[in-house]
């Protein structure tokens, strides 16, 4: 096939297109009797069991999809992506995450330069590194150990060392290496996801990594600039040196953040984001958490698959069969989902991170040559571990829509429960719904087995399967770290399949641009709007509505507080209006407030006028500062450096706002949200701490 023609258009293609007739015809119960053909649809390989007899396939289908692989030049595709050519062509790369696990002594070449070298020296440094955490010989900036990680990153940079991470969490070997010690997740630039990270977090011991592959990620570098301020608040900006490390392909960016470049950890463009975990991106918090002897056997196993994905041929190669498998159901069958069913809660964020490989993979619209595909590529990927998800989507998988379904069980927990009395173990409990979701998907049930169990009539509907819904089985002997490094590779190749067969390159992702540079544009709104008032322009009118009820919610806090301190302040209320045009508030904004503020003292005086004499609660309140003590309080430019949340407004203090900390509970805020309100109480509005604005306030 020409490397620009579209695979739909080769008579492989077309033959498994007239072929999805004869299989319609066939029920999966029929298919299940021919015990010939189901032995031909298992595969072993290294203690695991593929069996895939519960797809709607027959062995001439498989032949068919064989065929279907070398019309795509499948085993080429395969050995250039091996041998380091520039097979991601969008964006001029190699495609290399099997040099990341590769034994030392492996030539991988790229560009004429064999990468594995290099790939050892980070991992080598990686080791020692984590071993001098680990040992408490790298210490923080007051001496103390480092045992809680925050590993900061998004995307790529956090799905797949999540998913090991949570895989391992239960594993025995790696719970008594990781004893003591916490490793944390901060993706989310939502500042709640920060406040879940932190709590419970003393800086004094915790180490930071950030990572990311471009280090120029909106919501990664927002989240560290803001636990850089975390430590640099506690411990002084000093002790970022001993606190934050950073794993990423740019280490100019990492240096110019502030990190020291001996302290980040590199890998390379041809490792795209969603192929990272294997990278310096997972083995870097997984080795602080675990130690580096567990990570490398985590590698070991995902190096296993490489080398079965490589050599073995298409009716023995577990990634092949499983991609050529998913492109039947997805262009030919036209199963648009696939559901992800690990029966082991330690798999929870597999499904996760699987979307992310999939489906940024494979969800596009073109060939890889550029030419607009007839045929829809990719699936949606969604999961959740048995028997989690049988409460909660299998209806729908049973008696709704077909989706095709992987089964993952695993023989032997990671922990064993058998309680005296009980039937059977825990586990045993787990697996036996494993063992009959598929079969109940396959066989369904017919109306006359429901009349033969004299189920009532008018229910007779209701409780029918119609059956023939196609599963696979995948079986792992255990779930240790080489068990989930192979778990990992299979699926990374079986996606790589997909898209060799759809001609489509699975290693760009133009799509997640567009959504980013709109961001932008918003982002400069809200920071125009909040800081000169102005008004929202430039969006079409569903945008700007929901815009300008957005910022509306700005004035509320500002009104609240302004509400809150009219009496008996009005003098000063007026001095802070000429000291916000000082500070750089727009003429609109300050005229704003000036309104609202007269207005408000208005009704007060009417209000007060009317009432009984009696002096109000407010009255009696201890007093506030005064300006001149509230000058005292520590303001700051907004700094590069410097990026906080403001606890009044919730909203990030941006670039050229001014804001004030708090001495003693070191609460954060915009000037203009705090200073009505320190004007009328001497306390913190978040933590209600009194305030003390005497000594020295020059530290922050
Ligand atoms: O690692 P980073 O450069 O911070 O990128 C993080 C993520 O950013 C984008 O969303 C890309 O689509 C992802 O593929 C990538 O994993």
């Amino acid at each position: 096939m020409a490397s620009s023609a579209l695979i739909s258009d080769t008579q492989r293609w077309k033959d498994l297109k007239d072929h999805v007739e004869d299989i319609k015809k066939t029920h999966l119960r029929d298919l299940m009797s021919d015990v010939k053909r189901c032995q031909s649809m298992m595969v072993e390989f290294d203690g695991m069991l593929l069996d895939y007899s519960r797809q709607q396939a027959t062995l001439e289908t498989i032949d068919k999809l064989f065929k279907l692989a070398t019309a795509a030049n499948l085993k080429q595709k395969i050995n250039l992506m091996f041998s380091g050519e520039h097979i991601n062509s969008t964006e001029n790369r190699a495609v290399l995450h099997v040099a990341l696990r590769a034994p030392r002594d492996k030539v991988i070449q790229s560009d004429g330069k064999n990468v594995v070298p290099e790939v050892w020296s980070v991992l080598d440094k990686i080791k020692e590194f984590s071993e001098r955490v680990r040992s408490g010989s790298w210490v923080g900036a007051t001496g103390k150990a480092l045992k809680d990680v925050v590993a900061i990153g998004i995307g790529g940079s956090f799905l797949g060392p999540l998913f090991v991470h949570t895989a391992l969490q239960t594993d025995p070997e790696a719970i008594e290496s990781a004893r003591g010690r916490q490793l944390r997740f901060l993706a989310n630039v939502d500042p709640i996801d920060i406040a879940r990270n932190i709590t419970g977090l003393n800086p004094e011991t915790t180490l930071v990594v950030v990572v990311s592959k471009t280090f120029t990620t909106a919501e990664t570098m927002l989240n560290a600039r803001t636990l850089r301020e975390w430590i640099s608040a506690a411990l002084g900006p000093s002790a970022v040196a001993k606190h934050m490390v950073a794993v990423s392909t740019n280490l100019t960016l990492v240096e110019k953040f502030g990190i020291d470049p001996n302290n980040a950890f590199a890998f390379w463009d041809w490792v795209g984001g969603r192929y990272s975990v294997c990278s310096a991106v997972g083995v870097l918090p997984l080795s602080l958490q675990y130690g580096f002897s567990v990570v490398e056997k985590f590698l070991k196993g995902a190096s296993t698959i490489d080398e079965h994905f490589y050599s073995a041929p298409y009716d023995k190669n577990i990634p092949v069969l499983l991609g050529l498998l998913s492109v039947w159901n997805v262009s030919f069958l036209g199963y648009p989902a696939r559901a992800i069913l690990p029966y082991s809660q330690a798999l929870e964020k597999f499904a996760p991170h699987i979307q992310q490989v999939s489906m940024e993979s494979n969800g596009k619209g073109v060939s890889i040559d550029g030419v607009p595909l007839p045929y829809e590529t990719g699936e949606i990927d969604f999961g959740e571990p048995g028997t989690n998800g049988q409460h909660s989507f299998y209806q729908l998988i049973h008696q709704g829509r077909v989706i095709p379904c992987d089964f993952i069980g695993i023989v032997k927990s990671q922990q064993p429960v058998y309680l005296k009395g009980e039937v059977v173990s825990n586990h045993d409990e787990l697996m036996s719904n494993f063992f009959a979701q598929p079969d109940a998907l396959a066989y369904g049930k017919t109306a006359e087995q429901l009349q033969k169990e004299n189920v009532q009539q008018h229910l007779i509907p209701h409780k029918t399967f119609s059956g023939n819904r196609p599963s696979l089985s995948l079986l792992l002997p255990s779930l240790n770290a080489y068990n989930i490094g192979q778990l990992l590779a299979i699926y990374e190749h079986r996606i790589a399949v997909q898209g060799f067969v759809w001609g489509i390159n699975s290693f760009d992702q133009w799509g997640v641009e567009l959504g980013k540079s709109l961001a932008t544009q918003v982002r400069k709104q809200l920071h125009a709007s909040r800081t000169k008032g102005e008004p929202v322009k430039g969006f079409n009118f569903s945008t700007s509505t929901l815009l300008t009820r957005y910022l509306e919610v700005f004035f509320q806090p500002l009104l609240a507080v302004t509400l809150d301190l009219l009496l008996g302040r009005q003098v000063q209320i007026f001095l802070l209006i000429l000291q916000l045009f000082y500070q750089g508030f727009s003429f609109p904004l300050v005229i704003t407030y000036v309104v609202i503020c007269y207005l408000v003292i208005d009704l007060f005086g009417e209000v007060e006028e009317e009432s009984s004499g009696t002096p109000s609660s407010k009255d009696e309140e201890s007093p506030g500062l005064s300006l001149l003590e509230l000058q005292k309080v520590p303001y700051f430019d907004y700094a590069i450096s410097r990026s906080v949340v403001c606890a009044v407004c919730l909203d990030g203090i941006q670039n050229g706002e001014k804001y004030r900390m708090l001495p003693g509970c070191r609460h954060v805020y915009h000037a203009c949200c705090i200073d009505l309100w320190l004007l009328r109480r001497l306390s913190c509005p978040t933590c209600r701490a009194p305030l003390n604005i005497t000594g020295s306030l020059d530290n922050v």
